[in-house]
């Protein structure tokens, strides 16, 4: 049987990895630029003004089979802290739901390839409110093991974000105060998983 120092990180797995980041992170750019390009802003107040998402995270989740799925959720409801998160999820094995105006509704991928996108409590905050951050859980499968492969985008450490001041007016005032990502991120660490995207509470005004 092999034994958990016989698995390696070898310079292929190393390559695998860096080469499936560099070409998720491209498409979060397109995907995060088009978020505020689809509210009308220009293009030159996106490169200066909207905060940069040079940070990824990457997630291998892992879920084994569970003899009673009635018992326990493979992960519990919360929405993602960052900005966007591109997700590849398990086609064989489903289990992703999103809560829909509080039905939870599956997530079923069109193909094995297909991403799932995430938007996330800081683009929510961004655009004070105008995109919502999505809930989301998952369930376990009685049978198989699931496996899905998150990467999550976000903001600098030290970048405070605040919704964008065009986007706020006498009929908009803001919903969120500004928060140090940093301190944002400590919140969501120390209280774990929230449903109901309760992580967002702590920057509610
Ligand atoms: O496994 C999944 O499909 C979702 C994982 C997830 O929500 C997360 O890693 O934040
Ligand atoms: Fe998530």
């Amino acid at each position: 049987m092999r034994q958990w120092h016989d698995f390696s990180i070898s310079d292929s797995f190393r390559k695998e990895v860096q080469d499936y980041i560099n070409e998720v992170e491209k498409l979060a750019r397109t995907l995060y630029k088009m978020i505020f390009q689809s509210l009308g802003l220009e293009n030159k107040y996106i490169n200066t003004d909207v905060p940069d998402i040079p940070r990824t995270l990457m997630g291998i989740n892992y879920y084994p089979p569970c003899p009673n799925p009635s018992l326990t959720l493979g992960l519990g409801s919360h929405s993602d802290v960052s900005c966007l998160t591109v997700l590849h999820p398990d086609s064989e094995v489903l289990g992703l739901e999103i809560n829909h105006k509080g039905t939870w509704v599956p997530v079923l991928p069109v193909d094995a390839s297909a991403f799932v996108i995430n938007l996330a409590d800081q683009v929510e905050i961004l655009t004070n409110g105008k995109y919502r951050s999505i809930e989301h859980r998952v369930l376990t499968n009685g049978e198989k093991a699931r496996m899905s492969i998150a990467c999550f985008f976000g903001p600098l450490e030290e970048t405070v974000v605040a919704p964008l001041p065009v986007l706020i007016d006498g009929n908009n005032p803001p919903k969120y105060r500004a928060t140090l990502f940093k301190d944002y991120n400590r919140n969501f660490a120390s209280s774990r998983l929230q449903p109901n995207r309760g992580t967002l509470d702590f920057a509610r005004i």
